[in-house]
């Protein structure tokens, strides 16, 4: 459904105010995500990630300098054919509260979502309403502005807006955060039922634990490099089907993994 290959990324910074330079923050990243699966993306925090979903998305700052290529459904993702696809065929449920807006109640948004992915007005109420319930957001939700929502509940709105969207690839950048683990688990399963319906599902996470309970492959990230793409059974016994150190080290860092851990990435794993 989805490819990605030899993606880079820079970013401008300005060391001085007159002077502009690039950093780069993905660096030849190579993947695919298939139909009816889902593939997490586990890295520690800016790692790079977010970018990653942003530039598949095509919301990347305009002074960006992207190179490598990514095709959906085998043809080129052009930044016009992500422009046009965006919403409709490709779904972001944003790692920021912020995506939403301050000026519309949940209900609205919902309905706006499932209007843009082209839905009549009678059938998007309905889709909207019905993806509301989903998410248990009740009446009360669903008339509050976003100020008026917990995160848990904004992170919900967003994701019954991805919901309606019926999209054919659904990225979830940190959809779990702030949830309890019931909330948590009712979105992880709505992420698995996407992809049963035959959707590519990419889920980012910085948490390994949460990942490998719905996903099928999973890439490691790490300063914007691919450290590892494997599948989710590779993550077993002590790790010793993963190639990297890297990965192996943040499987061996879970809790339930009782192991002796790598010492080089220890630390650094404990707040991945
Ligand atoms: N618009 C931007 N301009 C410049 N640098 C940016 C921009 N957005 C992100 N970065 C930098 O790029 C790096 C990767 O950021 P990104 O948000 O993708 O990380 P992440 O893996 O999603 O982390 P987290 O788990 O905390 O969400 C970070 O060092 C960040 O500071
Ligand atoms: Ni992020």
């Amino acid at each position: 459904m989805l490819r990605i290959e030899q993606l880079s990324l820079a970013l401008p910074y300005y060391p001085r105010f007159w002077r502009r330079r690039f950093a780069t923050h993905l660096d030849q990243l190579s993947f695919s995500v298939t139909a009816g699966s889902v593939h997490a993306v586990v890295g520690a925090s800016g790692a790079g990630k977010s970018l990653l979903a942003h530039a598949i998305m095509g919301l990347l700052p305009k002074d960006a300098q992207l190179s490598g290529s990514c095709f959906f459904k085998q043809t080129l993702l052009d930044e016009p054919r992500k422009r046009a696809l965006r919403g409709r065929e490709l779904a972001l449920i944003p790692q920021s509260l912020s995506a939403l807006d301050p000026l519309a109640r949940s209900q609205h948004q919902v309905n706006w979502a499932a209007r843009r992915a082209g839905l009549p007005p009678s059938p998007a109420r309905q889709a909207a309403s019905q993806a509301l319930a989903h998410y248990q957001l009740d009446e009360r939700a669903r008339r509050a502005y976003p100020h008026e929502l917990s995160g848990g509940m904004a992170r919900r709105v967003l994701t019954a807006m991805a919901h309606v969207a019926q999209a054919s690839l659904v990225i979830a950048d940190e959809p779990t955060i702030g949830l309890d683990p019931a909330q948590r688990s009712r979105v992880l399963d709505a992420l698995a039922a996407l992809a049963l319906q035959g959707k590519a599902v990419m889920l980012i996470t910085h948490d390994l634990r949460h990942a490998l309970s719905i996903a099928d492959r999973v890439t490691v990230m790490r300063e914007g490099r691919c450290v590892e793409s494997a599948d989710a059974s590779a993550f077993q016994g002590t790790g010793q089907m993963l190639e990297s150190a890297y990965a192996r080290a943040l499987w061996q860092a879970l809790p339930d993994n009782a192991f002796n851990v790598d010492t080089e990435y220890a630390e650094e794993s404990r707040f991945a």
